[in-house]
């Protein structure tokens, strides 16, 4: 039997009950739920008081009840058929993640069960890739372990040989899975640093492509040395010319530990490897034999295979950067994403079409105006057969 959870209520009177399993940041998504005729159920965390940041499928099971419309979930959470058909026979038809990745999802399930589900691209888009920045740039130059140095009071005076790291100017920067994300890491990493680009994607990128091969051409005109392109054919074309590669696909079966000790065995000795997708993509067993084999080799972590766990031996590398999942945390991303998440639930209970372009929220985010009648992303709409369309100036 799960235990009764306490839950916080937001306009009780409200006609249909909405359900949240954790706290988003803001309240401008209770807001919108509430002025929907939503009334909002969340379960109020306490990360320290009750140690209780993720809940089993009895945990949701119970909150959803025998009444729910809607239900906003984690990507921490099993979302299968256990859940949706649970959330089918409570009356509701409405589901989304607080994530753009819905890897935790069996969105077949929820199409059986007639469950929209919900994502949130695009507001995370520029957050994720600058966090990436952030972990490629503290690997290169050994930014942890000189903080720690520090610290430990061990520093006596300049030494030449003192944390000596990469440079990236001139280096060529690898992006794995060159989407959203991974394009907007590229173009931070060749504009910031000049770095020369080798991609390799499912799809062709040529937005990616034309505008490598712009600021290539504005270099030219300025008599400095231009930036590159390349689409390679492998990924194995990437890990070996790359002095940095960066891991941005979805998790699927065809990304589940892409990198592994073969793969690992063919990077240059000192490179320099990234991940803010998924931790499954990397084989991070494999990666920790790696790391202790080659110390001059360094990686970046934001994501862990078996999260929020990592594997044995991980913790006491020096050549390894690792931050708990927080590649989409600023301000701005996490209440958009908040937003995006609670529209996506709002607008199916109001029987609103799907947006048209969900690779542009951004009329969604506005505080100053009301969002479109729109769910701003459903990834099974084709699927369950929902109407796409949007006007962007009518209230909610
Ligand atoms: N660490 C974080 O906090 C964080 C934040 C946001 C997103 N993410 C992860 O990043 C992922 C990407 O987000 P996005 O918005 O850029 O999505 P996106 O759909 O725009 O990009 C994903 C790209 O991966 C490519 N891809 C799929 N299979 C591939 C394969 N086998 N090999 C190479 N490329 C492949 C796709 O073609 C696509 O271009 C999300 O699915 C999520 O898992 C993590
Ligand atoms: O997929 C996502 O959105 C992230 O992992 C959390 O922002």
């Amino acid at each position: 039997m799960a235990k009764q959870l306490r839950v916080q209520v937001w306009n009780p009177a409200g006609k249909h009950r909405v359900v949240s399993t954790k706290p988003m940041p803001g309240t401008r998504w209770i807001g919108l739920l509430t002025a929907a005729g939503c009334r909002v159920e969340l379960f109020p965390v306490q990360v320290c008081t009750e140690n209780k940041t993720i809940l089993s499928v009895e945990d949701i099971r119970s909150l959803i009840g025998t009444q729910c419309d809607g239900v906003i979930g984690q990507l921490t959470e099993d979302w299968g058929e256990e859940l949706f058909a649970a959330l089918r026979k409570a009356g509701g038809h409405a589901f989304s993640n607080m994530a753009v990745g819905y890897n935790n999802v069996d969105v077949d399930a929820a199409t059986r069960n007639g469950i929209s589900v919900g994502n949130t691209p695009g507001v995370l888009t520029e957050t994720t890739a600058e966090l990436a920045a952030a972990l490629t740039l503290a690997a290169a130059r050994r930014v942890v372990e000189a903080d720690d140095f520090m610290r430990a009071g061990k520093y006596e005076g300049w030494i030449p040989t003192l944390f000596v790291g990469n440079l990236l100017k001139g280096q060529t920067v690898g992006v794995v899975g060159a989407g959203r994300i991974g394009a907007a890491y590229a173009r931070m990493m060749i504009e910031g640093f000049k770095m020369n680009l080798i991609y390799y994607d499912l799809y062709q990128s040529t937005r990616l492509e034309n505008y490598v091969t712009a600021y290539g051409e504005f270099l030219k005109s300025r008599r400095e040395v231009p930036v590159t392109w390349k689409r390679a054919t492998t990924v194995e074309e990437v890990l070996g010319e790359a002095d940095v590669v960066s891991l941005h696909p979805v998790l699927d079966k065809t990304t589940y530990h892409l990198i592994n000790k073969e793969r690992l065995a063919l990077m240059k000795k000192e490179a320099i490897l990234v991940n803010a997708s998924r931790g499954p993509v990397i084989d991070e067993a494999a990666l920790v034999e790696h790391l202790k084999e080659n110390p001059m080799f360094r990686v970046g972590l934001d994501v862990f295979e078996d999260e929020p766990h990592m594997k044995p031996g991980l913790e006491k590398l020096p050549n390894a950067v690792v931050v708990p999942h927080i590649a989409s945390a600023s301000k701005w991303t996490r209440e958009g994403m908040a937003t995006l998440a609670a529209l996506n639930v709002a607008a199916k209970i109001k029987g609103y079409p799907v947006w048209h372009d969900s690779n542009n929220v951004e009329p969604f985010l506005d505080e100053n105006s009301t969002p479109p009648l729109a769910c701003p992303s459903i990834v099974n709409s084709k699927a369950l057969g929902l109407r796409i369309g949007g006007k962007p100036e009518s209230k909610l």
